[in-house]
């Protein structure tokens, strides 16, 4: 690393809804503020397919410096010399075919989740990454959250005793129709929408985090799974979707994902049970909800009249706040510009191999629910 000073990544934004403007606005609060001080970000441009006038309006409302560039069309942002990297913010429908178009002009790519379609889709776009040396991500921003990895850390080191079951659900307890009706991208086949892919990823995600990520690779192998799926009518994508993951050794992950109802209808109710709970022989870790957005976690010795409790450490709730007002997808941006700076095309907290392997279980959960993106799962570029 050199000693001149912090590594700048250019930003360039391509889409201008809901998690592009979060997500900018995260990119523009100083890294010093969270001791990333080696690194900082620089936007330098947003596209939005709609009109220069709306790409022009969201610099505006996150405050974006005069020298950031709109543009009225995605092509035209990823043919600007100044950027180097793409955060990808469209529909799922769209991850694969934006992109490509990134990687393509030779752009680094932080891509949305879920992370395209479907497992082929996901290949091809690493296929060019590496053969163009291009860093690619999936914006799994939730691994790279404090709480995350220091729970990561416990489970390794073997506090809990062996995991034998993860439990994961995020679910929205939601009037669906009157919500969504049918064009929301949340329920819209034609965007690839549905429980599963916007919110289940997320489940998935913990399951993987500790019974894949941080098993050693000799004794890591991709789960069996066993799903059941239930349709929205008004449309036909997934409205509640429960995976029972087996990996090799026995461990069990359940992720549970739905739209209409939720661990706890009121989820941020002290009587609400925590959304994800690891399991160990020793301990448990429980963390509340919002488990895509984790900021505190609680340990939990096990306990029996019979046996006493297990554990030699006594029940504890640790809190890490997000600072600066954030909303804590900047922890996500920093690992680009490190990995980008260090000359890595993939991320080790978020690797590729691990998104392409959540992407087939979600395929198998897909095909044994009968749920299929017709078009929108080819691999047709453009
Ligand atoms: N990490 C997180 O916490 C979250 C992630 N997400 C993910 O971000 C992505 C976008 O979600 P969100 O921002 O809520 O969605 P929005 O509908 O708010 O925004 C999507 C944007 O994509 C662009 N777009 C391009 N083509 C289309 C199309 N055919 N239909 C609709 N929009 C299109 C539009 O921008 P323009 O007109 O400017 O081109 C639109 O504003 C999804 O993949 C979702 O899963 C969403 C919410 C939270
Ligand atoms: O990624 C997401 O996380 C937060 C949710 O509010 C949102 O619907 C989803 O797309």
């Amino acid at each position: 690393m050199s000693n001149t000073g912090p590594f700048t990544l250019k930003w360039g934004i391509l889409a201008t809804g809901g998690i592009a403007k979060t997500f900018t606005k995260d990119l523009l609060i100083p890294t010093t503020t969270r001791n990333a001080s080696d690194i900082q970000h620089e936007l330098v441009a947003a596209a939005s397919s709609s009109s220069l006038s709306r790409a022009q309006t969201f610099l505006n409302e996150v405050g974006a410096p005069e020298t950031a560039v709109p543009y009225a069309s995605y092509a035209d942002l990823v043919a600007d010399p100044n950027v180097d990297i793409i955060y990808v913010a469209t529909p799922h429908s769209h991850h694969y075919q934006h992109a490509r178009l990134a990687l393509e002009a030779g752009k680094h790519v932080l891509c949305e989740k879920a992370f395209t379609v479907n497992a082929a889709q996901a290949q091809i776009l690493i296929d060019i990454a590496r053969e163009k040396k291009l860093f690619l991500m999936e914006a799994m921003w939730t691994r790279f959250f404090p709480v995350a990895k220091e729970v990561r850390d416990i489970v390794k080191s073997g506090q809990l005793g062996e995991v034998i079951r993860v439990w994961a659900d995020l679910s929205f307890w939601k009037d669906v129709e009157g919500e969504f009706g049918t064009a929301h991208r949340m329920v819209n086949l034609e965007l690839a929408g549905g429980a599963l892919l916007d919110l289940g990823v997320y489940s998935l995600t913990w399951v993987f985090q500790i019974l894949y990520h941080i098993v050693p690779a000799e004794e890591r192998g991709p789960p069996a799974v066993a799903s059941a799926m239930t349709k929205y009518e008004a449309t036909g994508c997934d409205e509640t979707t429960s995976m029972i993951l087996t990996f090799p050794g026995g461990a069990q992950g359940i992720a549970t994902t739905s739209l209409r109802v939720a661990h706890h209808p009121t989820p941020t109710s002290p009587s609400a049970h925590a959304p994800i709970r690891i399991q160990g022989t020793l301990a448990d870790i429980h963390i509340p909800y919002p488990p895509y957005r984790p900021q505190s976690y609680v340990l939990l010795p096990a306990s029996n009249d019979a046996r006493g409790t297990l554990a030699s450490f006594p029940e504890q709730t640790v809190t890490r706040e997000v600072p600066a007002g954030g909303h804590g997808m900047f922890y996500e941006a920093d690992e680009c510009a490190r990995c980008i700076r260090d000359g890595k095309l993939e991320s080790e907290v978020m690797p590729w191999e691990e998104s392409l392997e959540v992407m087939r279980v979600m395929d198998l959960a897909r095909r044994q629910g009968g749920l299929d993106y017709g078009d929108l799962e080819g691999t047709g570029y453009l």
